[in-house]
């Protein structure tokens, strides 16, 4: 299922070691990436996640198109004060590593996908890729980032700092440029690098590093789907 080549797992360290970060193309068999996309397209169960009054908080996103039009521009606003103030998000989650480890997981392609991205030949690429031998597992997560939707500056690190490095493997069909939904590297107050996603392509870069989701514009019809996981030490 795996496609990564020796040569570009090389060529991607070099990144890796100069900048912090690497990208790759055609990560997975064409057939298969297709799949994940099919299925993504099909999949029920979404998390719509954001932030409201500093908490982190999780809807049924199916749910919030029945919402009245009254209480969803209360909504919006609560979101955007969060943002105005500082780190927010907005976008739609599959919460794979939670369901891989409780045995959930809804849809064949997905546990696939998680079974894949946890299996020890991915784990050595991440290896390779980054040159930190002490990898141990990897988490992950399905996003769905459409119209709106956005992540703001932030770097990874988390409380356990059991973090080495990030992969993030799009699964996005005709995205380009205009649509947003960029992932943008910063080094200080410049942008060093912008990822528009790519199908079957996938960035991985060194934990801590500030990056955010530029915003998708108003106007898109479909969706940025992604993988997005890390590469983590220690104990699962
Ligand atoms: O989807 C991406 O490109 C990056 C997502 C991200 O930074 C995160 O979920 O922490
Ligand atoms: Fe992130």
């Amino acid at each position: 299922m795996l496609e990564l080549k020796k040569d570009e797992l090389v060529s991607a360290r070099n990144s890796f070691d100069n900048h912090g970060w690497a990208v790759l193309e055609n990560v997975f068999q064409n057939d298969f990436a297709e799949r994940v996309f099919a299925c993504a397209n099909e999949q029920v169960g979404w998390n719509l996640v954001t932030r409201i009054e500093g908490q982190h908080r999780a809807f049924d996103a199916s749910a919030m198109t029945s919402v009245p039009e009254q209480n969803l521009k209360q909504f919006e606003s609560l979101v955007a004060a969060e943002a105005q103030a500082g780190f927010q998000y907005i976008y739609e989650r599959i919460p794979l590593y939670d369901q891989f480890i409780a045995g959930t997981v809804q849809e064949p392609v997905m546990q696939a996908l998680m079974t894949c991205t946890r299996s020890a030949p991915f784990i050595e690429s991440l290896k390779q890729v980054t040159g930190d031998s002490s990898i141990r597992f990897t988490d992950g997560q399905f996003t769905r980032y459409r119209r709106g939707h956005y992540l703001t500056r932030h770097d990874d690190r988390n409380d356990a700092n059991d973090r080495v490095a990030a992969f993030v493997i799009n699964f996005s069909k005709a995205w380009h440029q205009d649509m947003g939904g960029w992932l943008a590297l910063y080094q200080n107050e410049s942008v060093e690098k912008v990822m528009v996603p790519r199908f079957n392509s996938m960035v991985v870069f060194k934990v801590p590093r500030d990056h955010a989701v530029t915003p998708v514009a108003p106007w898109v019809d479909g969706c940025r789907y992604a993988l997005t996981g890390w590469a983590r030490r220690g104990e699962e």
